[in-house]
């Protein structure tokens, strides 16, 4: 049998809510409340991961970093924690959250040398965030350009990057449908696991990425799709689940 698809559920936070973002642009946010809430209905119906975003701290407009912590803490699933994770403060308190795992973003484009030493010591718990306009990379927040994605993704298996999380922009928040000729491109560029992120719409997109699992697609982020109950967390794990 096929190794199933992991899920996991999003919790985007920006100015202490629970928000979703059309194509990440800070001003397009939907509230959905507390952040805690979210966390804890995604945890009980089933999640095995948590994938957690400080948006105020990608964008450079403060932090969450109490009430992130307040969710990891509340978590007793794997909780992979995003957003503003650039220097050894940023990398240090994150990791004290006792999240499972972080994702680097702008720091992989703008600090490739610090990104390339925290890859040596911290292996498995560093992921690269992969988020992309095309084929261009995008970091502070995904407002600016960051370079090339296959030079950059050539670059960071050779330092031994264990995982990337593979956004389109162009897709996210938009309930459009997952870019699965992009997953398929990264997969082929790469033999570390893939996630996936944006544009999932519904449970065939989702069966859609799990297709994708013999060629290195490990998990798939869901995020506005549950905000707006096209289908429930319950339904995703089961249509997932073989
Ligand atoms: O992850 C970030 O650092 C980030 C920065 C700026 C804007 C958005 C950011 N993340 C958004 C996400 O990770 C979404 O939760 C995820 O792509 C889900 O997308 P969707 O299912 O389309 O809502």
């Amino acid at each position: 049998m096929a190794p199933k698809l992991e899920l996991l559920p999003a919790v985007d936070v920006r100015d202490g809510q629970a928000v979703r973002l059309v194509h990440g642009e800070s001003g397009s946010e939907t509230s959905y409340g507390s952040p805690l809430e979210a966390a804890l209905a995604w945890q009980s119906s089933g999640a095995e991961w948590l994938h957690l975003v400080d948006l105020d701290a990608a964008f450079g407009t403060g932090d969450n970093r109490a009430l992130i912590r307040d969710v990891t803490d509340a978590m007793d699933i794997k909780v992979e924690l995003s957003g503003g994770i650039r220097d050894d403060d940023t990398l240090a308190a994150a990791l004290a959250t006792g999240c499972t795992r972080v994702n680097l973003g702008t720091a992989a484009l703008e600090t490739p040398e610090w990104v390339a030493k925290v890859i040596a010591e911290h292996g498995d718990k560093i992921a690269v965030g992969l988020d992309v306009r095309g084929t261009t990379l995008r970091g502070r927040g995904w407002t600016r350009d960051g370079g090339d994605l296959y030079e950059t993704l050539e670059r960071l298996n050779a330092e031994g990057c264990a995982r990337y999380v593979v956004t389109d922009i162009a897709k996210d928040g938009t309930l459009q449908g997952p870019n699965l000729e992009l997953l398929r491109t990264v997969c082929a560029a790469t033999d570390r696991p893939v996630v996936a992120s944006g544009g999932v719409s519904s449970l065939d997109d989702l069966r859609a990425i799990a297709e994708l699992v013999p060629l290195g697609v490990e998990g798939s982020i869901v995020g506005k799709a549950l905000y707006a109950k096209a289908f429930t967390l319950e339904a995703a794990l089961e249509a997932v689940s073989s």
